[in-house]
């Protein structure tokens, strides 16, 4: 259940046109198409879809970076395109590109930004929970692109923020950076703050985010929470697996109805739907009618990747039908 106090974001009905494009003989495209979704405090909401779906160019319009072309948006209850510098006091971005001065050396930056509130997170609690220390002496030009993040994401919490957004967060961090900022962001949760963030990457909604909204051309394809997101594809049942084994290629099985055999790539087996023991003893009947043995077999559940590839196919689908329509 999501929480019931009021969103710290929400969109409603939010419409993007950019342009003229030039592609286009110079008329608008539209990048968001009708999008809704909320974020609460204490959450980590994500915005999940493949480049160039409309995830960016949305947080920039609820941020007030962008204009809207419709719709309505609610930031911590004010409209951002309305809102004065107090808004902006309590929320924290954190943009792809870093957006810091180049010449800028970490620990001057930060400390000259911590000036601008009345009441800074401490420098240097952000300078040791994001090590910095170790690239304090290189500037802005020259650190590596998860050094830049980890500054990045430094900056945006220097005003202690209610709400943050981080897009991509952990584009061109190493595996330690990633922790480092993943860990950061849980106890950012925890304590309250509500945190927005897109990402591409499955790995990242799976072990950050509490709700997950799939956007595709600038609309919500599909949302919930991963295990919600999960059940999806597995019929609507939280323990339905996938068994899969190795053997010779070109095989039929007598399986029951509710068990579908699939051959990805020759003779790699999956078998979906695999719900109880007995469906696995309806298995083992159909391999030794088979007399077959297989190389290798193993079970798993559904990965976030294959249901977001299915509802990304899905709603490809759909578009071709509504094009087809017009
Ligand atoms: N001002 C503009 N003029 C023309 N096209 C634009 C403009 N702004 C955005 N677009 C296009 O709109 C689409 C959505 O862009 P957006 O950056 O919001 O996507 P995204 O989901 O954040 O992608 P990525 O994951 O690559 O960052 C892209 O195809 C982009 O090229």
């Amino acid at each position: 259940m999501r929480s019931a106090a009021p969103p710290v974001l929400l969109l409603d009905s939010l419409v993007k046109d950019v342009g003229p494009v030039t592609a286009l003989d110079g008329r608008m495209m539209r990048v968001v198409a009708g999008l809704s979704m909320t974020a609460h405090a204490g959450e980590v909401t994500a915005l999940l879809g493949v480049n160039g779906a409309g995830k960016t160019t949305t947080l920039e319009c609820a941020q007030g970076l962008q204009r809207r072309t419709e719709g309505r948006i609610e930031l911590l209850g004010e409209d951002p395109d309305l809102a004065g510098p107090s808004l902006r006091a309590r929320v924290g971005v954190m943009l792809q590109d870093g957006g810091l001065p180049p010449s800028a050396h970490p620990l001057p930056l930060l400390r000259h930004i911590a000036r601008m509130y009345q009441d800074p997170w401490p420098v240097d609690d952000l300078v040791q929970r994001l090590q910095i220390a170790e690239f304090a002496r290189t500037n802005v030009r020259r650190l590596s692109g998860g050094q830049k993040q980890r500054l990045a994401l430094a900056a945006a919490l220097l005003g202690r923020p209610e709400v943050l957004f981080l897009d991509e967060p952990s584009a061109g961090m190493d595996p330690q950076s990633r922790q480092l900022v993943f860990r950061l962001i849980e106890d950012l949760r925890d304590s309250g703050m509500g945190i927005i963030l897109t990402t591409h990457l499955m790995d990242d909604a799976e072990r950050l985010a509490d709700y997950v909204y799939i956007i595709d051309a600038g609309r919500v394809v599909a949302e919930g929470t991963v295990p919600q997101l999960l059940a999806r594809q597995s019929a609507g049942s939280d323990d339905a697996r996938t068994l899969t084994f190795e053997a010779a290629p070109g095989l039929s099985l007598g399986l029951p109805e509710r068990l579908s055999l699939s051959e990805g790539r020759p003779g790699f087996y999956a078998i979906d739907g695999v719900r109880s023991p007995a469906d696995l003893r309806s298995i083992a009947e159909a391999w030794e009618a088979a007399q077959l043995l297989p190389h290798s077999l193993a079970m798993s559940t559904p990965t976030l990747e294959e249901v977001f590839l299915d509802i990304a196919a899905e709603s490809a689908d759909r578009t071709l039908t509504e094009g087809g329509r017009k």
